[in-house]
């Protein structure tokens, strides 16, 4: 029997990430392949026509998954029934600043559209924060729209999980897909931990650890993770753009595994809401073993977390 279209929100559809999601998710990448979605598409009233033409390309490149396209400057329009909702709206850091510098302008953002949410999404509504400073505008959502439960309410570090694996097939010159089990810590920025320490890689002999494989301690200890800590700033140094295709492309892997699981024995990193508590849908891995060197990194970034917490809240005074 055909399944029944989900809902599926886009916040910001006309800027860069809107323009690489949206034919991703009428394509099936973040739902699967035999989902039908309508997708409802907001952006702000001097980006209307922009966000017309991106229907009008939607509505010709006619996908077979896709019922519907609501395409509107109305947030309440737009978060009418919705069942996720991909929070990318918002303001992306320039050459030279930090996700901390776009706080001001995106947090308040995340305060309207929490009540937005709240009112109109369905109850059980799965959200996504995109946009930056993810984990704290993710907090203020939490924080703004009580009665989603908030398990229900996550931000993207898949993008730097995804980048953290980039950069280990590429040193080992192994597929990438047979590289798995690293871990995110923290915030999305530049004192985030990328951990290999449970990391492995299939191989012809079985699954290795990373480690074992690299063979180089120095490296996995300072320029590996540097890399992935400051892989955005590159990218802006190079297209003189925010990463687009690359978060778009991270943005369905997290919806994914979020609807449809993980295999057996593997996970991937999300932003959630800590309570040190199993979900429903997701839960925490345990008992992983923290050795000193993870354990000043995951401080250093829950610091920065609390900082940015108490900054979010005296911008929205
Ligand atoms: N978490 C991650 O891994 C990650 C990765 C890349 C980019 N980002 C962030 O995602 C965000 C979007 O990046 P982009 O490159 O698509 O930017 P962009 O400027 O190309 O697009 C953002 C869009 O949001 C719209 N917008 C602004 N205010 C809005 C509002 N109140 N409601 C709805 N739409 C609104 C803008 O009009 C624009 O069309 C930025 O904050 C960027 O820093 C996060
Ligand atoms: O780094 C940025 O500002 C954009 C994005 O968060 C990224 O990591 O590419």
């Amino acid at each position: 029997m055909a399944k029944d279209p989900v809902r599926v929100l886009v916040t910001g559809a006309a800027g860069q990430i809107g323009y690489a999601i949206v034919p991703m998710i009428a394509r099936g990448a973040m739902l699967g392949p035999d989902q039908p979605v309508i997708l409802h598409m907001l952006d702000i009233e001097p980006a209307a026509e922009s966000l017309n033409g991106v229907k009008m390309e939607l509505i010709d490149a006619a996908f077979p998954l896709l019922r519907g396209v609501v395409a509107t400057t109305d947030v309440q329009e737009a978060c009418k029934g919705v069942n996720i909702a991909v929070m990318v709206g918002g303001f992306p850091r320039k050459e030279g600043m930090e996700r901390k510098d776009v706080m001001s302008k995106n947090v308040s953002i995340y305060k309207a559209q929490a009540s937005a949410l709240e009112k109109n999404a369905a109850a059980d509504v799965k959200v996504l924060v995109v946009a930056n400073p993810a984990n704290t505008n993710a907090l203020i959502l939490k924080e703004f729209a009580p009665s989603i439960p908030e398990k229900n309410i996550t931000c993207l570090t898949r993008l730097d999980h995804n980048r953290a694996l980039g950069q280990i097939s590429e040193k080992l010159n192994v597929h990438v897909g047979d590289v798995k089990n690293v871990i995110i810590w923290g915030n999305h920025s530049s004192t985030q931990y990328p951990d290999v320490n449970h990391a492995t890689v299939t191989t012809s002999g079985g699954e290795k650890p990373v480690r074992e494989l690299v063979a180089n301690d120095q490296w996995l200890n300072t320029e590996f993770i540097t890399t992935v800590q400051q892989r955005g700033a590159a990218i802006i140094k190079a297209r003189k753009l925010s990463s687009a295709l690359s978060a778009a492309s991270s943005a369905c892997d997290h919806i994914r595994d979020w609807v449809l699981g993980t295999p057996k024995g593997s996970w991937v990193s999300m932003g959630v809401y800590s309570d040190g508590s199993y979900g429903i849908q997701w839960s925490i891995v345990q008992g992983l073993k923290i050795d000193e060197f993870s354990r000043g990194k995951l401080d250093a970034t829950a610091q920065e977390l609390i900082e940015e917490k108490s900054l979010a809240h005296s911008c929205l005074n």
